[in-house]
C-alpha cells in the first residue's frame, strides 16, 4: 500500500527524468573583439587557431573565463541580507569548514585552488549557513589574490552580520607556483583573517582555530 501510496506521488508530481529532453542553457554571445584575443594568443603560444580542433575554442575560453570571473555581477553581501534573529539565543561559535572553492590569481590568471574554513560568533543575527560559502564563491569568482579574498570574505561577514567575532582562514595552492615559474607543487599558501574576539581575544581565537582542525 504504501509503495503504491509512493508510486501515485511520483506520478502526480512530474520531475524531469534522463528520458525528458532538456534544452540547454542558451549560451551568452562573445563580442569579435574576445574571440580575435584569443585567437591571437593561441598564434603566439604556437599553434594554428584555424585547425579543426581550435576552431570553436575561442568561444569555449571566452565563456569559460565568464564563469571563473562571473563574482564580478554580483555583490556577495547581498547573500547575508536574510539574517534571522530568533536561533534560541544561540551565542557560540557557528563553523563552516573546508569549503573547496576555485579561484584566479590576478597576477598570471592561473588557477587557485583551496578550501576556506570561515566561522563568526554571532551577537544578535545568524544567517542561512550556506550564505557563508556563497560569499566565499562571490569573491573567488574574480581575479585575485588570496590575501584580499580572505580580507572580502571576513569584512563582508563583519559588515553584514554585526557579530562579536569573524575568522576566516584560507588554505590554497596557485597554479602559478605548480604549472609554470617556481613549478613547486605541493604547497599551500595559508592566509587568515581575525576581526573582534577572535583578535582581541586569545582564547577565543584558539578556540576557533582548534574547531577549524589548526
Ligand atoms: N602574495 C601573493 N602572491 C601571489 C598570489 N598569487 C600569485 N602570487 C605571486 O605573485 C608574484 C608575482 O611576481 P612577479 O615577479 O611579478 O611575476 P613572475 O615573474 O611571473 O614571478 P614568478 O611566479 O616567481 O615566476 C609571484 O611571486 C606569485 O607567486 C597571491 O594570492 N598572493
Ligand atoms: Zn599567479
Amino acid at each position: 500500500m504504501a509503495v503504491r501510496k509512493a508510486e501515485a506521488l511520483t506520478h502526480d508530481h512530474h520531475e524531469p527524468d534522463d528520458g525528458d529532453i532538456v534544452a540547454p542553457p542558451p549560451k551568452i554571445p562573445v563580442p569579435d573583439e574576445v574571440a580575435d584575443a584569443i585567437r591571437t594568443l593561441i598564434r603566439w603560444t604556437g599553434d594554428d587557431p584555424t585547425r579543426e580542433g581550435l576552431v570553436d575554442t575561442p568561444l569555449r575560453v571566452a565563456r569559460a573565463w565568464k564563469e571563473y570571473c562571473s563574482g564580478y555581477g554580483e555583490d556577495p553581501q547581498i547573500h547575508l541580507a536574510r539574517t534571522f534573529e530568533e536561533v534560541g539565543g544561540y551565542d557560540e561559535i557557528v563553523l563552516l569548514k573546508g569549503i573547496p572553492f576555485q579561484s584566479h590569481c590576478e597576477h598570471h590568471m592561473a588557477p587557485i585552488l583551496g578550501t576556506a574554513s570561515i566561522a563568526y560568533l554571532p551577537k544578535d543575527k545568524v544567517v542561512g549557513i550556506s550564505k557563508l560559502a556563497r560569499v566565499l564563491h562571490g569573491y573567488a569568482r574574480r581575479l585575485q589574490v588570496q590575501e584580499r579574498l580572505t580580507a572580502e570574505v571576513a569584512d563582508a561577514i563583519w559588515n553584514g552580520l554585526h557579530p562579536l567575532g569573524v575568522a576566516v582562514v584560507v588554505e590554497a595552492s596557485h597554479g602559478c607556483m605548480t604549472a609554470r615559474g617556481v613549478r613547486t607543487p605541493g604547497v599551500a599558501m595559508t592566509t587568515s583573517r581575525m576581526m573582534g574576539v577572535f583578535r582581541d581575544d586569545e582564547r577565543s581565537r584558539r578556540e576557533v582555530l582548534a574547531l577549524m582542525g589548526y
